[in-house]
């Protein structure tokens, strides 16, 4: 180790060290330091000092997505290694990868929690988001999405775009994030460039614009031809211990390549072409300049284009590789600094209202034994410094920060200030949850306001004060319930504490307890969800739980329009609480849940006399009639309610609620299911017998596609016909399936399944 860089070096608190180099400070645990920093230690401590507060242009936040195995972590670990922040390759097959760091994440090969990693390449800092590929963990990816900039979304070249990638598209165009592909495993013989890119036309309906052709295909794929330069980079890997760094960049020549520079010279001329459809600009200048020589078009224009209609999401640039082959990652680093935008490119139009004081998301909980909650947050606007109070306006508390960190998966670098455009991860903020908008104080929220205001009084746009306010992230209601208990009564306490921390974590996770049995239910967005749930309680907190058998999160609605009339009349102690209503419920679109008044009555009713009625009919809406689930598809009308006085208003919502039940009761109760959309990838010879297991699901299915040598089958199967699915379709196909789930409806049961779901669930069968 050069010991010379170290001025000062010594042991703190939590186990790492405290490394000084000039002026600066940097924390991290001894032996990643080494193991990280070992060779090139001048080096790496003058990039972190360099990039403390790099400038926004220079910054990209980036997320990484994809189906599940598509290779998003084996990428994430070339990119760290050859940005020189990682000694040794890891690998996610030999458990030792930097971003899964989860005791699970290592044992099951998967990413559970998106880890963030902090890196630079080419003079630029790269956050970057490892996201999770099951669809059990959706919500990580949206998590993730929110505060980010731009995408990378990595597709396994022989399958294309598969089930979860179309979700996460998805997602990732409703937060108008512009994406770069990467058509990863182009070494597998069934690896396919014009197939895939078929597929990201016809199913994510993107526009792909590519920047780069193979050489070689299969176990012969050696590089690209980059066609904006018209180079070729090729990766001679002398040994299977050859980690890629080194890879040969030439011009095609005529002489040495007359096949390639062909096809280079023709794929290069339709993405001139293209790019010339998409942008004006690019299109003028080749009018103008280039019409009858396309050969002479400047590098530098056709990337500025390139650029532009990526940021624009008109066109996604496509580029290939082999991350576990060491094969073209270093080019898709510098795609992610080329084409995708740096934060202030991006419109975030709160940001405004705060100038140069500080607004940050916090995006991201960890509970860290010694530390307490770790907050990602990810900074809008001024800067963020250690050892300062902030103001959490979503909480409305105000709360001390005790340091700031660099995030660098499970080692964390600390810093002494940073600005807007990053991502950092703080200590001490305790109230803090997933979704909170972070300020420098309640003044600067105010003078944000003010501002706010101001505008739409000059601006004539009606603006909301809530403007302010970050909006946070959708949590998807849970599908999968079950119950948990401690191994003793004496661990109950311990049991709601850990329960509690990892529901700040994770807002796809609910916590209640039944009211009839006092039991604790844990509700989920899945079996995986639920058990990866049970397992970090016992390794994370240690304690032993029981879980009861996983049961579905049915709905219930009504099938017609049914009036009721109610009066409470009870006298407690000496007062009489006397109330009266008169109500209609109706069914209306399943996704709905309502509560009108007449028009008279709105007119007419005190606001807390209203209060209370909205809160008996959504207490009514809780828990329906039949089994209990909560009750969705219904419009209440209320159209008279009397009330005499000193009656307090939680007996008119008592009053409220008993009507409702009755209305709900007369209205003739209907079941709604959970349906899944499933896609199973499966090889022909199994598809008879998975198809048979389907039919005996109450599966159906909608399609069967050809994809090389496999058959994608494409169904919908109720819920609670899918437990242990995995397990079946594993023994069924002798392991040679993959399939993904996620929530498609909530569907009417028919009558005998309903009749026999309310049986099981009376005890009668
Ligand atoms: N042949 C080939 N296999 C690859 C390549 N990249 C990754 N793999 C393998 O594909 C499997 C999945 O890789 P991961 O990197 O874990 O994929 P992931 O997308 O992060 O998976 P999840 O985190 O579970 O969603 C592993 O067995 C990798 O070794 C590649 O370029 N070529």
């Amino acid at each position: 180790m050069p010991v010379g860089a170290l001025h000062t070096l010594h042991r703190v608190m939590w186990g790492g060290c405290l490394f000084r180099v000039g002026s600066q400070s940097y924390r991290c645990s001894l032996s990643s330091y080494l193991r990280r920093y070992h060779g090139a230690l001048s080096d790496d401590i003058k990039s972190l000092r360099a990039v403390l507060n790099p400038d926004i242009s220079k910054i990209r936040n980036i997320g990484i997505m994809a189906h599940i195995d598509a290779g998003k972590t084996t990428t994430t670990e070339r990119m760290l290694y050859y940005s020189g922040y990682t000694r040794a390759l890891g690998d996610v097959d030999d458990g030792d990868t930097v971003t899964d760091f989860m005791a699970q994440e290592r044992e099951r090969g998967i990413t559970i929690q998106s880890a963030a990693v902090t890196f630079d390449w080419k003079g630029h800092r790269i956050n970057l988001i490892d996201t999770p590929g099951h669809v059990d963990f959706t919500l990580e990816v949206e998590r993730a999405l929110r505060v980010l900039d731009g995408a990378v979304a990595v597709f396994d070249a022989s399958a294309g775009v598969e089930a979860q990638t179309l979700t996460v598209w998805r997602q990732a165009e409703k937060h108008h994030i512009p994406c770069v592909c990467f058509l990863n495993k182009m070494d597998k013989p069934a690896a396919d460039l014009n197939f895939s890119i078929e597929t990201i036309r016809l199913k994510l309906k993107a526009n792909p614009v590519l920047l780069q052709i193979p050489i070689g295909s299969g176990k012969n794929f050696t590089g690209v031809v980059d066609l904006l330069t018209n180079q070729k980079l090729t990766w001679k890997l002398t040994s299977t211990r050859d980690d890629g760094r080194a890879f040969e960049l030439r011009s095609l020549s005529q002489s040495e390549d007359p096949e390639l520079l062909q096809a280079a010279s023709e794929a290069r001329t339709a993405l001139i072409e293209q790019v010339a459809d998409l942008d004006d600009e690019f299109a003028e200048l080749l009018l103008t300049d280039f019409s009858d020589n396309f050969d002479g078009v400047p590098v530098n224009k056709l990337q500025e284009a390139v650029r532009r209609v990526t940021l624009a999401r008109k066109g996604v640039p496509v580029l290939c590789g082999s991350s576990l082959k060491n094969k073209g990652v270093q080019p898709l680093l510098d795609a992610i600094t080329a084409y995708l935008p740096a934060p202030n490119e991006r419109l975030h139009d709160l940001v405004r209202w705060y100038k140069d004081d500080l607004c940050a998301l916090a995006f991201k909980v960890l509970h860290d034994k010694q530390r307490g909650p770790l907050v990602f947050l990810r900074i809008y606007s001024g800067t963020l410094k250690p050892q300062t109070a902030v103001h959490n306006l979503n909480r409305n508390s105000t709360e001390r920060m005790s340091r700031l960190l660099v995030p660098f998966a499970d080692q964390h670098v600390e810093v002494p200030s940073m600005s807007a455009g990053n991502i950092a991860l703080t200590v001490g903020l305790k109230q803090t949850v997933t979704g909170d908008t972070i300020v420098s104080s309640k003044a600067s929220a105010a003078a944000a306001a003010h501002r706010d205001h101001n505008d739409s009084e000059t601006g004539k746009k009606r603006r909301e004060h809530a403007d302010i306010v970050l909006s946070g992230v959708e949590v998807p209601d849970p599908v999968f319930f079950c119950t948990i208990e401690p191994p003793t009564m004496a661990k109950q306490a311990d049991l709601e504490n850990a329960l509690n921390c990892l529901q700040r974590e994770d807002p796809s996770l609910k916590v209640r307890v039944d009211p009839d049995s006092g039991q604790t239910i844990l509700c989920g967005m899945g079996e995986l969800h639920i058990e990866i749930i049970h397992d970090r309680i016992r390794r994370e907190y240690g304690i032993e739980t029981h879980l009861g058998p996983l049961q579905v999160a049915y709905r219930e609605t009504i099938l017609q329009e049914v009036s009721a009339t109610d009066t409470l009349d009870r006298t407690i102690g000496d007062r009489r609480h006397v109330a009266s209503v008169n109500l209609t419920v109706r069914p209306v679109d399943i996704s709905s849940c309502e509560v009108a008044f007449s028009e008279e009555l709105q007119v007419q009713i005190l606001p807390e006399i209203k209060e209370a009625v909205e809160n008996g009919v959504q207490s009514s809406y809780l828990q329906g009639p039949l089994l209990g689930y909560p009750v969705q598809g219904v419009s209440s009308l209320i159209h008279s309610v009397s009330v005499e006085p000193g009656t307090l208003p939680a007996m008119v919502s008592a009053c409220v609620s008993r009507c409702m039940l009755k209305a709900l009761r007369l209205a003739g109760g209907q079941v709604l299911e959970p349906v899944m959309a499933l896609e199973v990838t499966l090889g022909e010879e199994h598809l008879s017998s998975v198809l048979g297991d389907l039919a005996q699901r109450r599966g159906t299915v909608r399609d069967i596609q050809s994809r090389h040598d496999n058959k994608v089958l494409l169904a919908t199967v109720p819920l609670a016909e899918m437990m242990g699915y995995s397990t079946v379709l594993r023994t069924v196909t002798s392991g040679n399936a993959s399939f993904s789930l996620e929530l498609d409806a909530y569907e009417a049961m028919n009558p005998q399944d309903q009749g026999a779901l309310l049986k099981r669930m009376s005890g009668v069968m």
